[in-house]
């Protein structure tokens, strides 16, 4: 497969297809290479109109686009696939944006030898800043590897992984976004109980945020090391902490994250 000069075909493109969509746009990747499909006709005429992109029914888009890029929900995949499944001449390149279904998922459901990839993004590629995990499925080379990095590199950071990290990964960053979004939310109106506007506690909390991300990411620091940097003795972070402690912030992150794996697992297994 050449790179550069194939068409992707965004397969039930919702939210996160609309980010891999824009993101791509974004990039520099010409118009007239992509493709979109979507359920509902005023979908489609959204997607055009933000976009200027072609949306197709999914049949049209498995024969003119060599990338089939599939972001339906986890629950929509077993009908999308009996419509598709079997009209997917096997040099195409599927890759798979879904939750927990596992790249034989979609395998069984396409002509032999029919490459997968499957990843997992999140949110933050609206702003070019996700983090994407690209795992080799059934049948996929280095190759088509390279390929789908090179789709979602213009997003953020990309991260090879096993397979078989894909739930947990899921877990961590596919979801991620959503845990910090929930702490600044926390964090904001634990401001305003302190008497704070809420204008300001959120952007104290915000740009906090940001200052904290940064660090972590470019200082090469420990997080223990930063925290501890933050933590001087018998002073206001300590009290903070041992707050935190008491209520099992760290106990409920762990039980969150396993939640997260196994609803993953779930979702595989009801999707069958
Ligand atoms: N949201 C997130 O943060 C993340 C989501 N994901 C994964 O990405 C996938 C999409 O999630 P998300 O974008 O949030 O979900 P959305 O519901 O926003 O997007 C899915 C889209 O697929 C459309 N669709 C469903 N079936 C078909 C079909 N047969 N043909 C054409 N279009 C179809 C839906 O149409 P309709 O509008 O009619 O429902 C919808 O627009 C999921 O598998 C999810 O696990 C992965 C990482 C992060
Ligand atoms: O909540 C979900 O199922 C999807 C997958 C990862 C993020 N959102």
């Amino acid at each position: 497969m050449v790179s550069g000069g194939h068409t992707v075909a965004v397969i039930g493109a919702g939210k996160i297809g609309e980010l891999m969509l824009s993101g791509l746009l974004r990039s520099g990747w010409p118009v007239d290479r992509l493709l979109a499909t979507a359920r509902r006709p005023a979908r489609a005429a959204e997607l055009t109109a933000r976009y200027g992109v072609r949306v197709v029914d999914n049949l049209t888009a498995v024969g003119e686009a060599e990338v089939l890029a599939v972001a339906v929900k986890p629950q929509d995949a077993a009908a999308l696939l009996d419509e598709i499944g079997p009209k997917v001449p096997a040099d195409k390149l599927v890759i798979s944006l879904c939750a927990g279904l596992p790249s034989n998922f979609f395998s069984r459901r396409l002509p032999e030898g029919t490459p997968v990839v499957r990843v997992m993004t999140n949110t933050p590629a609206l702003v070019d800043q996700a983090m994407t995990a690209i795992s080799a499925g059934v049948h996929a080379t280095g190759e088509h590897l390279a390929l789908a990095e090179e789709l979602f590199k213009p997003l953020g950071a990309t991260i090879r992984v096993p397979e078989s990290q894909q739930d947990a990964v899921t877990a961590l960053s596919g979801s991620g976004p959503a845990y910090f979004y929930l702490l600044v939310e926390a964090m904001t109106d634990a401001g305003i109980l302190l008497g704070l506007p809420r204008q300001v506690a959120h952007d104290l909390i915000v740009q906090t945020a940001i200052g904290s991300a940064v660090m972590l990411r470019d200082s090469g620091e420990h997080p223990v090391k930063l925290r501890e940097a933050v933590t001087s003795p018998a002073g206001t972070t300590i009290s903070a902490i041992r707050e935190l402690e008491n209520h099992g912030v760290r106990a409920a992150l762990l039980a969150a994250l396993e939640a997260a794996r196994d609803r993953a697992r779930e979702l595989a297994a009801q999707a069958e």
